[in-house]
């Protein structure tokens, strides 16, 4: 569980995010939605710990990410928005290299990383340098390395960014299983589609405010009729 308590973020003058609050529970998969510049990537940049609120309070299992970091950091594994990280290391490199910060036994991350390389189909490149790779390829590398690591928060920006059609069914299965075990998934996306079959939660965020927090099913029955595209762009218009 995540639980974000009136979150500020400005650069300069630019308010960023703007005293923000929701929960993000277990067990199901919350979506994060908005426009370009709406301060997704500020917020998930702050429930991380890349970046300190002006202001707010924000907790992962109930630890405090700002007086707390490296228990709470130990909660979560994080897909950032740019894959291009590393570049120097081999993807199984990479892999080792995150899977020894979780501590993660030897021969529990080889069965995680051989199964993971095999169902996103990286066998015959896991052992290059990620600097050789396309950039599907290196989403890939970093899905398979946050993955790896499978604390119970698992926090994606953008994942599906990339990927190929198979790739991107792979990882919607494998965040419907880590939710239905009773872990917590929280992504962003642009894509609509994505977050109406995916997600048992919505979050709209706007112009750095959360313009909608509740069920997906809750959000329809208010706009009876309407796509989510159309509720969409009907909430962003009068952001
Ligand atoms: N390092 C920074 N310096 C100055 N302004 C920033 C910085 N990072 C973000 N911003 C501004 O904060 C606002 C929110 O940006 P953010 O990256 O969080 O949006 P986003 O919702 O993730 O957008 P996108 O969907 O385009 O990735 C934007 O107006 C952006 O210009």
């Amino acid at each position: 569980m995540i639980q974000i308590s009136n979150t500020t973020k400005k650069f300069g003058s630019k308010v960023a995010v703007d005293h923000i609050s929701f929960d993000i529970p277990a067990g199901c998969i919350t979506g994060f939605i908005g426009p370009n510049g709406a301060g997704k990537t500020t917020t998930i940049h702050m429930m991380t710990g890349v970046l300190a609120p002006d202001q707010g309070l924000i907790t992962l299992n109930g630890i405090n990410i700002a007086t707390d970091p490296i228990q709470a950091k130990r909660q979560f594994t994080l897909v950032p928005d740019s894959p291009d990280l590393f570049l120097r290391l081999t993807g199984r490199e990479y892999a080792n290299f995150m899977a020894d910060i979780y501590d993660i036994g030897q021969n529990e991350r080889k069965q995680r990383i051989d199964e993971l390389v095999r169902d996103f189909k990286l066998e015959n490149d896991f052992d290059s340098q990620m600097a050789s790779y396309s950039h599907g390829m290196r989403q890939k590398a970093i899905i398979i390395a946050a993955l790896v690591c499978n604390p119970s928060i698992w926090i994606l920006d953008e994942p599906m960014t990339g990927l190929d059609p198979e790739s991107s069914y792979i990882l919607k299965e494998k965040m419907k299983q880590h939710a239905a075990a009773g872990n917590t998934v929280f992504f962003s996306t642009h894509v609509l589609e994505v977050a109406e079959k995916l997600c048992d939660k919505i979050i709209m965020i706007s112009d750095g405010s959360i313009k909608y927090d509740g069920t997906l099913d809750h959000l329809k029955a208010m706009h009876e009729g309407e796509s989510l595209e159309q509720i969409f762009l009907g909430v962003v218009s009068h952001a």
